[in-house]
């Protein structure tokens, strides 16, 4: 009987760690490879335990970090102004009391009440009501002001977190934003980026409240400690239930993120400028219609089961709370009766219990808020904890340009992360310095894979690919990408001006606009450019107010003038042409060749009229090189490329 199989995950795992493994799995040993398709750190589960939701107010404290390096000044005004709100009501009520105690006495004094202000008895009551007018403007003016410090630094605080993500996505992985797990964690992340921004408000609040909170319990405490004691526990119950329903609708939204992510692409693709024409053709709109109408439905029933029995469930709970306080306003009320309170005592009291009740139930809930809002927060930190793979090495060779020798190729194999089949594989060529060499082959050969693997947007899964006689990985990967420049067949279309659609290239070299007209003229974008009533400040694609739409060729003409602009030692047009007529290919290719005289180039092309002007043409198939050498030689040989090359010549005779 054969050995029981390893479960795939386990397997893997001993793969990873037995050296025989590893062994097996690398044909360079000296380097570590990926054996390991699976893209980032496994997605995070939601967690609803009691237990994961406590350890989730850990994010708390890397937040408030997060805040304090937004802007450290508007923090420490914030946290100065709650301060100052937070002893405000307990300094009210107990001046409330003295007025009230000063009242009765002044009553019981045997003085008739015109010489109460010349006898100087009345001159306490007027300190203690200047004084509570005092508190009374101090609090507007603080809450005023916290306000308007919490509004700026919220917007700091969203600023500031955008831009980290942005940052932090620039420096993943290629294969990390083609994982759709990874899609829904940026989505989760973005949504915390603005979304979270009532937490620090409520952060805030609830430091301000715990401090008032405290005041008024010491002055409680001096009177009846049983009964601060009574309320709290009466409000328990309502806190754990909002704690419950909280962690639900968050699971909720976790376990609907790829649905969300659906319902975003849904709508923009029943209403968006790169759609609408098929959208048209087609009829498509009731289609996409009723299907986010079957995903939102969907989404309602779950939201309002959640919702029912949120208000079922909390609205008996506050009953508990309120028969609580109500148990405590009643001895208040009764030893006031007996003499044991004065009418101030009464007076203070029953307000701080109405508040202690308002502030204790809005602490538990607010507890229970950002217990939830800090499960949020984890999307927004585990984003930050999802690391490249590709990466530069901690001290990288310098790269020397010009190029010497080249690329070499040395029995590559790629399989792209969650795919079985290999995309290259035994892959062996050379690439040398100052050629220019043209990929051919059928659909899917694994020409745009090698491109990718060139300027490491992958690493190889086996073998390597030397630069000049040394590993890609030794150089540092801004070095190796500022040496080339590439164009895909499905490069970006920036909705940007017609100049910036080019400086992309060489973003640095933006202002440059000498270099930006070069550049459109050796990819034949300037006539197309000239026809622009803003010339080179014209705005391109329909996305914003004046902008024109440009033909595909057109586009891929501009695209282009990227490649020139970049200047790199290495370049690679990797069929941007495709829509360009078959004279403005040629052309094309024709000026590329001349002007990557002295440079190594790339071309990739499924024209042979293109393709015959390198000066080597490697013919792929199924991932590997199939034959190489000039087109005439490969003519001669009379192989797939012979075959390839009379099929499209006969469409022409
Ligand atoms: N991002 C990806 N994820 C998974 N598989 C991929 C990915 N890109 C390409 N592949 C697969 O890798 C193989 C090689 O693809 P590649 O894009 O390199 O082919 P190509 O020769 O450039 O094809 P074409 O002429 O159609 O552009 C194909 O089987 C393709 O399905």
């Amino acid at each position: 009987m054969p050995p029981p199989l390893l479960p795939p995950i386990l397997a893997k795992a001993a793969l990873k760690e037995s050296p025989l493994g590893i062994a097996a799995a690398r044909p360079h040993p000296a380097r570590p490879i990926p054996t390991d398709p699976d893209v980032s750190p496994p997605a995070p589960k939601p967690p609803l335990t009691f237990r994961a939701r406590w350890a989730a107010m850990g994010n708390l404290w890397p937040f408030l970090r997060l805040v304090w390096q937004a802007s450290p000044g508007l923090m420490l005004a914030a946290l100065s102004l709650r301060l100052v709100r937070a002893v405000v009501p307990i300094a009210a009520l107990w001046t409330a009391k003295l007025i009230i105690d000063e009242v009765l006495a002044l009553q019981s004094l045997p003085l008739p009440p015109a010489d109460w202000w010349a006898s100087g008895a009345a001159k306490g009551l007027a300190a203690y009501v200047a004084a509570e007018f005092g508190l009374a403007i101090l609090a507007d003016l603080a809450g005023r002001l916290a306000g308007l410090v919490d509004t700026l630094l919220s917007d700091r605080l969203t600023l500031r977190t955008s831009v980290r993500l942005m940052d932090h996505a620039a420096t993943l992985d290629l294969e990390t934003f083609e994982d759709a797990g990874f899609q829904d964690r940026l989505e989760r992340a973005r949504r915390q980026a603005s979304g979270r921004m009532t937490l620090l408000g409520q952060v805030l609040g609830q430091l301000q409240d715990l401090v008032t909170v405290a005041t008024l319990a010491a002055g409680l405490m001096i009177f009846n400690p049983w009964l601060i004691l009574l309320v709290l526990l009466a409000l328990i119950p309502a806190f754990l239930g909002e704690a419950h329903f909280n962690a639900r609708t968050y699971a909720l939204d976790f376990s609907r993120t790829a649905e969300r992510r659906e319902l975003d692409y849904l709508r923009q693709t029943a209403a968006s400028v790169e759609t609408a024409k098929e959208v048209k053709i087609f009829g498509l709109s009731p289609f996409l219609t009723d299907r986010y109408q079957a995903l939102s439905e969907s989404f309602y029933a779950a939201n309002r089961r959640i919702a029912r029995a949120r208000a079922l469930w909390g609205g008996l709970f506050t009953a508990l709370g309120t028969l609580g306080y109500y148990t405590a306003y009643g001895w208040i009320i009764l030893a006031t009766l007996r003499g044991q309170l004065t009418l101030g005592d009464l007076t203070f009291l029953s307000g701080s219990f109405l508040r202690l009740r308002g502030l204790l139930q809005g602490i538990l809930n607010g507890f229970s808020s950002m217990a939830a809002q800090a499960l949020y927060l984890e999307d927004l930190f585990s984003f930050f904890q999802i690391t490249p793979r590709v990466t530069s090495p901690a001290s990288p060779r310098p790269l020397a340009l010009p190029l010497t020798r080249g690329f070499v190729f040395d029995n590559v194999g790629f399989r792209y992360p969650g795919s079985d089949t290999w995309a290259v594989r035994g892959l062996s060529f050379t690439l040398k310095a100052g050629e220019t060499l043209a990929l051919v082959g059928e659909n899917g050969a694994g020409k745009t894979t090698i491109v990718k693997l060139l300027a490491r947007l992958y690493d190889p899964v086996e073998g390597r690919i030397t630069l000049d006689g040394h590993d890609l990985r030794d150089y540092a990967l801004e070095d190796l990408r500022g040496a080339v420049g590439v164009i895909f067949q499905d490069f970006a279309r920036y909705n940007m001006t017609a100049a910036d659609n080019i400086a992309v290239g060489r973003i640095a070299a933006r202002e440059d606009r000498e270099r930006v007209l070069a550049a459109a003229t050796a990819s034949l974008a300037a006539p197309v450019i000239a026809r622009f009533a803003q010339g080179y400040d014209q705005m391109i694609g329909k996305r914003f107010r004046n902008g024109v739409e440009l033909s595909g060729g057109e586009w891929q003409k501009l695209a282009i003038a990227r490649a020139y602009m970049r200047g790199a030692q290495v370049l690679i047009l990797d069929e941007p042409t495709a829509a360009l007529d078959a004279r403005a290919e040629y052309e094309v290719f024709q000026r590329f060749k001349e002007l990557s005289q002295g440079k190594t180039a790339i071309l990739i092309s499924h024209r042979f009229s293109s393709v015959r002007m390198a000066d080597r043409i490697l013919v792929l198939s199924g991932g590997r090189v199939e034959a190489e050498g000039s087109h005439e030689t490969l003519l001669a040989q009379g192989g797939r490329y012979a075959e390839l090359f009379e099929l499209q010549a006969s469409g022409y005779r």
